[in-house]
């Protein structure tokens, strides 16, 4: 087995600088393996902590005290004390990350917009482009879509959209905050076999689930978080 992901002892205490330097803890000791092949489902009530995690094991996210370590090109990366262009590296090239809403570049068109993290790793344009058609045909986004900008699309259309750009490249650790949030049964039928298709490739996924079928039908293992 390969641990693709290793937190030890992660601590992580907001300050709010800007109201009286208030501190809200939110987590002290978070411990966790991820293997490849498997998707660990972070777990717990709302303010737990889900997303702050998410966010430290992507790099967005300082944590206070402890390490988080990521398989990168055969070694592992302690990511919270990485310097920014081994972040960037690490990020484009083993981790990808589906975040709760797309941030939609102005004026790219749907197409590129997935296509773009296969465009940063050397892979040449019709190819990536292929791949984007196909992640975007797979989640109903409709064709005569494709050439325009996400910014006016619906929720949906832009979650869907989110979604195919973080399985685009098929990095080896996938990261997910509630992809399913946002979208219709089919659609979720469709995320739930992007995920199984995913660790069938070995690949090490760690997500947030609220809806319970996409939950049960993904997870490998459960990881609680109390709050
Ligand atoms: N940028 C921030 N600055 C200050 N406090 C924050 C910040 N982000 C989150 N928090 C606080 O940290 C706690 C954990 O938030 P987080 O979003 O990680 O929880 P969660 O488990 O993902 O919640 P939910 O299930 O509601 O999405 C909350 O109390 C929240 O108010």
């Amino acid at each position: 087995m390969t641990a693709m992901i290793e937190v030890d002892d992660l601590s992580k205490t907001y300050v709010l600088h800007t109201q009286g330097g208030v501190e809200i803890p939110v987590f002290a000791d978070a411990s966790l393996t991820v293997e490849a092949g498997e998707c660990l489902t972070l777990h717990g009530p709302s303010g737990a902590g889900k997303s702050t995690l998410l966010r430290c094991l992507y790099g967005n996210c300082k944590p206070n005290g402890g390490a988080i370590r990521i398989h990168h090109d055969g070694a592992m990366v302690d990511i919270a004390r990485a310097d920014p262009r081994q972040v960037i590296e690490v990020r484009k090239r083993s981790m990808g990350y589906v975040s709760q809403f797309l941030r939609a570049i102005p004026r790219v068109p749907a197409l590129d917009v997935v296509a773009e993290p296969l465009r940063a790793i050397g892979v040449p344009l019709d190819q990536a482009r292929q791949r984007a058609a196909e992640l975007l045909s797979r989640l109903r986004i409709p064709e005569r879509l494709w050439s325009l900008a996400p910014a006016t699309f619906s929720g949906g259309e832009q979650q869907r959209v989110n979604i195919a750009r973080g399985f685009a490249a098929r990095h080896p650790i996938l990261l997910l905050d509630e992809p399913t949030a946002s979208l219709d049964a089919e659609n979720r039928a469709q995320v739930i076999d992007l995920i199984v298709e995913a660790k069938s490739e070995k690949r090490a996924l760690v997500g947030v689930f609220h809806d319970d079928e996409v939950r049960e039908a993904v997870s490998t293992r459960l990881h609680t978080m109390r709050g």
